[in-house]
């Protein structure tokens, strides 16, 4: 080790876990081949997603920063919730505030404390389609060849998901047919993919297969997704709902007034370290 190393901090929302590294103070390009390599979790640091908190981009007026995000395969990221939450800690405990306006790919995202160690954001709209689906089909009701995804709802958060509505979220084995419906050829991105059950009337368990990462232990955009899917095909009311995913509990509210999705949940760092130059390709 040189001592040339960039430091980073470990960090994570509900064990959804993410390297990030300052790249306002010297530089560090996000790239594919660094990605994969740190995070890596024999090899390298170990990660679902590797995150860089970059200058603010004049496209997004009054944001403190522009938040990068690659997933662990090194396949670009539009949005990221738990990152999200988690950088927007650290820029105002940074600057002394209760919000910050954090610029990504899918746009603007506004931050505030809601605790301790608690942030709410809005994740801007959230819709039922997706971008690349042509109109002769009802993002309502996808049939991607795969059950439970053969009756399916398209939700983007910013990022892609497909949403299947299920009676019990814990059978369905998600390590077989993640990485099916993830490539499937409607998604020439590729896309994420949740079961979500109604647990009661406000809670939704949700379980995740993450494009890029596969099965994480949890996923805000997911979380999202999840409860606009689910007011989508009424079988919850359209008011703030409980997720629960493997890695704990988010709170989301699809807003009437605007589409706007607002997430609230934890933020934890783990540790902070030094990547070794190995690591930088
Ligand atoms: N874990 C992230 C989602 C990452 C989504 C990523 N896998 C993608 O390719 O969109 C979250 O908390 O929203």
């Amino acid at each position: 080790m040189t001592g040339r190393g960039i430091p980073f901090r470990k960090m994570h929302g509900l064990g959804n876990d993410f390297v990030v590294v300052d790249t306002r103070t010297r530089p560090f390009a996000l790239t594919t081949a660094r990605a994969v390599r740190i995070a890596d979790r024999r090899t390298g640091v170990g990660c679902d997603q590797l995150v860089t908190i970059e200058p603010p981009r004049p496209e997004h007026p009054g944001s403190a920063a522009f938040m990068g995000i690659r997933n662990a395969d090194g396949g670009v990221v539009e949005a990221c919730g738990n990152a999200t939450r988690c950088v927007a800690h650290l820029l105002m405990e940074e600057a002394g505030t209760d919000t910050v306006i954090l610029g990504t790919l899918a746009g603007p995202v506004v931050a505030r404390r809601a605790g301790r160690d608690s942030v709410r954001v809005d994740m801007g709209r959230a819709t039922v389609t997706d971008a690349i689906l042509s109109a002769e089909r009802d993002p309502r009701h996808l049939d991607l060849g795969q059950p439970p995804f053969t009756d399916a709802v398209a939700v983007s958060v910013g990022n892609p998901h497909v949403v299947a509505i299920v009676d019990d979220a814990e059978a369905v084995d998600l390590r077989g047919v993640g990485p099916i419906v993830e490539h499937h050829d409607l998604f020439p991105d590729r896309v994420n993919a949740e079961v979500v059950s109604r647990r009661d009337a406000g809670l939704l368990r949700m379980r995740v297969w993450e494009r890029g990462a596969g099965i994480t232990r949890a996923c805000g955009t997911g979380a999202c997704a999840a409860v606009v899917a689910a007011v989508s095909r009424g079988v919850i009311a359209r008011a703030p709902t409980t997720v629960a995913l493997d890695g704990g509990r988010l709170l989301i509210d699809w807003r009437d007034a605007d589409d706007h999705v607002l997430m609230t949940g934890p933020v934890a760092t783990a540790f902070t370290g030094v990547l070794d130059e190995s690591l930088l390709p």
